[in-house]
């Protein structure tokens, strides 16, 4: 790309498409970084193009993910989420909760496998105190056979594209390119995936595909589903828009720890998954990427913003209890 053109294009005109492909020489990395900087001050949210994730690996990750869920029941709660295993969920939870919101259970099923899911027991255990996804270990399906070695490889490689997204952060906040580096130096990131079932009954009242929550972590790198979206991020407090899904890109949201840490000058929007039409039976599969920092980085405002304004931060002190404090709120089973 020419680094002189500007690499946004705005396609809903509050999240835009922002163009990755000038992002080895330093003028196409400060281009970027200024879009980003718009981006996340506004909505929070953007979508990229020319990532350099490779299609094939995208598309091989769909299929080896979209073939588990369409497995029968009783072979897919052969690796059901337990105790001390992650995996797969019947119920992905009630999104809603994790703001505070009661609403009948989301319809949507659930696999997560997380980076440090294939550490020991050992060193596990020295991921924190508190009860936390990222220290389970990870469990994965025989059927399809390529279904680890994929999801491995599709969590190496968004992972190097999320720390390169934190550097273009920490440029487009003013700082020093490594910046986020020692905060996410041991991450314990996941792939939890959501498989939203055709929809046979109408839904209950207030039911969703994915109720209204901001993301927890650092960012979120998301797939969908090309064509069948439903996704939805709030704007100005009332508005639900829709969020494009544009064949070959990746939906980028931040989360609550960079609005933590840049003092609310950054955004943790709301964002919630609507049904489709009725009558329309199509299911939709969606593979976000949550980049979550260390258990024990600290979550105050960084320097350049202690003195902007405050944000509750539940008395919590590092990025792994607010972590841990959302997470399990959102699969509690009673409110
Ligand atoms: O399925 C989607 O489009 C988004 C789901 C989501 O927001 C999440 O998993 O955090
Ligand atoms: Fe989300």
């Amino acid at each position: 790309m020419d680094c002189d053109r500007p690499p946004v294009t705005v396609v809903d005109g509050y999240v835009p498409l922002i163009d990755l492909s000038s992002r080895d020489s330093a003028r196409g990395r400060a281009a970027i970084a200024d879009a980003i900087g718009g981006a996340c001050e506004d909505s929070g949210f953007f979508i990229i193009v020319n990532h350099r994730v490779p299609a094939d690996l995208v598309d091989r990750m769909y299929t080896a993910t979209y073939g588990f869920f369409t497995l029968p029941d009783d072979k897919k709660d052969l690796v059901a989420n337990r105790p001390g295993v992650s995996g797969f969920r019947r119920m992905g939870g009630t999104t809603a909760r994790s703001i505070g919101r009661e609403s009948p259970p989301d319809l949507c099923e659930a696999f997560s496998a997380h980076t440090t899911g294939e550490l020991g027991d050992e060193e596990r255990r020295r991921l924190g105190d508190q009860w936390a996804t990222w220290t389970l270990a990870n469990i994965w399906p025989e059927e399809p056979a390529d279904f680890k070695p994929v999801w491995q490889e599709y969590m190496a490689v968004i992972g190097e594209l999320s720390a390169d997204l934190m550097r273009l952060f920490a440029l487009a906040l003013g700082l020093a390119e490594d910046f986020f580096e020692d905060k996410f130096d041991h991450h314990g990131s996941s792939v939890t995936v959501n498989y939203y079932p055709p929809q046979l009954e109408p839904p209950l009242p207030g039911q969703l595909r994915r109720g209204p929550h901001t993301d927890f972590g650092g960012l979120t790198v998301l797939y969908q589903e090309d064509e069948r979206g439903g996704l939805q991020v709030l704007q100005g407090g009332t508005r639900w828009r829709d969020v494009p899904a544009i064949p070959g890109t990746f939906v980028v949201n931040i989360g609550d720890l960079m609005a933590l840490w840049t003092g609310g000058r950054w955004v943790s929007t709301m964002h919630r998954v609507v049904n489709p039409a009725r009558g329309d039976t199509s299911s939709r599969l969606t593979i976000p990427f949550f980049y979550m920092p260390n258990h024990d980085a600290p979550i105050e405002p960084m320097r350049p913003f202690r003195e902007t304004r405050a944000i509750d931060r539940y008395d919590t002190v590092t990025a792994g209890q607010w972590m841990s404090r959302k997470i399990q709120k959102l699969f509690a089973t009673d409110a």
